[in-house]
């Protein structure tokens, strides 16, 4: 049966081995990025973004999150350059976050972590013709992590933390349009890159990760928003304490920046 995996105790990241072993392999995410371990690389490209306002809708999904799909067919929106080889269509946006504004975030800067971060979720449109053939591949995606911090409210993403209450069954879904993911990146162009995987289960290490390295800043209320989303995943009704898996082995892996 399809193995019921989530955040608790029970079911949490410390259990996924035993369904999923990829879970303890070479080339696993999330990554603590410790300056130790990064390098500049001079020749490493701008990210190129062709993004556009595009039609969404907003799904609360696995019961764990919300994730914004895009319809990749029509005019999509397109990622490449920086660390990437050909380009990759956005398929779907979706944050990880936890209980309180210190904790959430996937990755993490030198220990350092933040409220929640926000996945930007590409696949390799030049080699796959979908998502389902790329997200076990290679080279088959690349997620830009941006590290969300409680501050000044985000306008963009208000159009998002606006509707999360009136999806906070799971499996509810409402229509979002008008979304510019382009406003949804910060103002600096730098960030980390590494190989890692996706960050829950199956785990495939098939993700090229873009993390920026500035944060965007929310409200405290957007935040509560992000967190009042409830889970009935595990039957009973109960608001989600997290969603973030904590940081994995780098095994040896170089992790590049694009700034110095
Ligand atoms: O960055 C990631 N965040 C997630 O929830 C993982 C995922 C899993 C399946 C599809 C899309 C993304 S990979
Ligand atoms: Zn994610």
């Amino acid at each position: 049966e399809q193995p019921s995996w989530g955040y608790s105790k029970a079911n949490g990241p410390y259990t996924w081995v035993s369904h999923f072993p990829i879970a303890q392999g070479s080339r696993q995410s999330p990554v603590d990025l410790r300056s130790s371990d990064t390098r500049f690389d001079a020749k490493l490209q701008p990210l190129n973004y062709h993004y556009m306002p595009t039609s969404s809708r907003i799904l609360n999904n696995n019961g764990f999150s919300f994730k914004l799909s895009f319809d990749d067919s029509s005019d999509p929106c397109v990622l490449s350059g920086g660390p990437l080889d050909g380009h990759f269509r956005m398929n779907q946006l979706h944050m990880h976050w936890g209980c309180d504004e210190h904790a959430g975030s996937e990755h993490s800067v030198d220990g350092n972590t933040y409220a929640a971060e926000l996945h930007m979720v590409h696949w390799n449109s030049s080699k796959y013709s979908n998502m389902q053939q790329a997200v076990a591949q290679p080279d088959g995606l690349a997620v830009i992590g941006v590290f969300i911090q409680v501050g000044a409210e985000h306008k963009e993403l208000k159009k998002i933390t606006d509707l999360l209450p009136m999806i906070t069954q799971q499996d509810s879904k409402i229509e979002l349009s008008g979304l510019n993911p382009l406003l949804l990146l910060p103002c600096s162009p730098a960030y980390w890159t590494y190989l890692g995987s996706l960050t829950t289960p199956p785990l495939y290490e098939s993700v090229t990760w873009i993390v920026m390295k500035e944060p965007l800043s929310i409200s405290s209320q957007q935040l509560e928003a992000i967190q009042s989303l409830y889970s009935l995943r595990s039957g009973k009704h109960e608001r989600l304490l997290n969603n973030y898996r904590p940081p994995q082995l780098l095994a040896g892996r170089e992790i590049r920046a694009s700034f110095k």
